[in-house]
């Protein structure tokens, strides 16, 4: 039986750098995979897609395809464009090396794949603006979604958009995504909302080749909905200038060769979420004031990775002492940590197998 094969690679993702909330992202060599495969002439009778997992998640992720993250925005996308349903027998095979809820990407990765895998299965070769508009459908914040689908330290902003197209994009996203229930009756779920045109606008700002990611990832999960829910909705306007002029300084000193430390460190200072959330995550201003660039020699920067709860340390070299000396602080406060030292990767990329 001939098969149509294709995989897809998307990379983590850490959102933020301190001060640019909601705004800047940086792709991390940490991935979600998919190998996908189906019949291009199948057996008359529909089979609905069968999904395997490994890696992080593997025991809590759904493997039902109508319930599962990425193949629910694969869906959305398939219906968006005509297509009622996934290809008969399809079988989709998950890797994932990105942990769940830690502040490394997780969901924007399966919104990603998602999006990718809908566009791959239907053939469309939406262009990548197109992609984004899709999965800020779903992600609803740039910053993951936007990094882990073109790769590298990336600045974004949603577009203001007219009052239709404004309404379409607030629409619950329960409409958008409807848990699909695999025996749904024809018309159920067949013509969800699709996303404006060019919600998302982004830029690629340099990177200093020697600059490494260390990720000090704590053994709990903590949502990003929650991490959210403890911000406040006004800020006052010194917490606002303290955060521009820390972002604007940063996204060019991160590009600069060699990285001038004491620029960099505070830079990325934040005063509009990592102090609303020190109470989600116990030992976090210790770690990121105890360990600087006189401390640790080596070390540019230390911050909140995404909603939490790693830590992302921006470093040349030193990569041990540091984490090991943020896990002993952790520790005092009963906090577990494993951690890791990434290269800032490239975007999202769908290979197709020979035929
Ligand atoms: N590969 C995946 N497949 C299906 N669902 C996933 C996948 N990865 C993440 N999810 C879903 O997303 C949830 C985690 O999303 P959440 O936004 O809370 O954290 P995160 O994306 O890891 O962190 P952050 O947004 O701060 O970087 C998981 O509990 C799971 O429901
Ligand atoms: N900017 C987002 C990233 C997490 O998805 C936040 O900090 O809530």
């Amino acid at each position: 039986m001939a098969l149509r094969e294709f995989s897809i690679r998307v990379p983590a993702t850490s959102a933020n750098i301190g001060p640019g909330f909601d705004v800047v992202g940086l792709s991390l060599s940490l991935y979600l995979e998919l190998d996908v495969s189906y019949p291009l002439d199948p057996p008359s009778e529909y089979a609905h897609p069968v999904l395997s997992y490994t890696g992080e998640g593997a025991d809590e992720v759904p493997l039902d395809a109508y319930k599962n993250l990425t193949t629910r925005v694969a869906l959305y996308l398939l219906r968006c464009h005509a297509v009622p349903r996934f290809p008969s027998h399809l079988t989709i095979r998950v890797r994932n090396a990105i942990p769940f809820g830690r502040g490394l990407g997780s969901s924007g990765a399966a919104v990603v794949a998602g999006t990718l895998l809908g566009d791959a299965l239907a053939s469309l070769r939406l262009p990548q603006t197109r992609l984004l508009d899709f999965a800020l459908m779903v992600e609803r914040h740039p910053d993951n979604v936007t990094a882990a689908l073109v790769g590298g330290f990336v600045g974004s902003y949603l577009a203001e958009l007219a009052p239709a197209d404004a309404a379409a994009a607030s629409v619950p996203l329960s409409e958008v995504l409807p848990e699909y229930p695999p025996d749904a009756s024809a018309e159920w779920g067949l013509h969800p909302p699709p996303p404006p045109r060019g919600i998302g606008h982004f830029v690629r700002f340099n990177w200093a080749p020697a600059v490494r990611a260390l990720a000090i990832v704590p053994r709990f999960e903590l949502s990003t909905a929650l991490a959210r829910a403890v911000l406040p909705t006004h800020y006052s306007r010194a917490d606002l200038v303290f955060n521009m002029q820390r972002l604007a300084v940063l996204t060019t000193a991160l590009g600069q060769t060699p990285p001038d430390a004491g620029l960099i460190y505070e830079a990325m200072k934040d005063r509009v979420h990592q102090p609303y959330r020190k109470g989600l995550i116990p030992g976090l201003p210790e770690v990121t004031s105890a360990i600087t660039p006189a401390t640790h020699p080596g070390l540019l920067g230390i911050c909140l990775s995404g909603a939490g709860p790693t830590i992302l340390a921006l470093a040349t070299h030193n990569f041990d002492a540091i984490a090991e000396d943020a896990r002993a602080i952790f520790k005092r406060f009963d906090v577990e940590v494993d951690w890791q030292v990434l290269d800032i990767a490239g975007g999202s990329a769908v290979s197709e197998a020979a035929a």
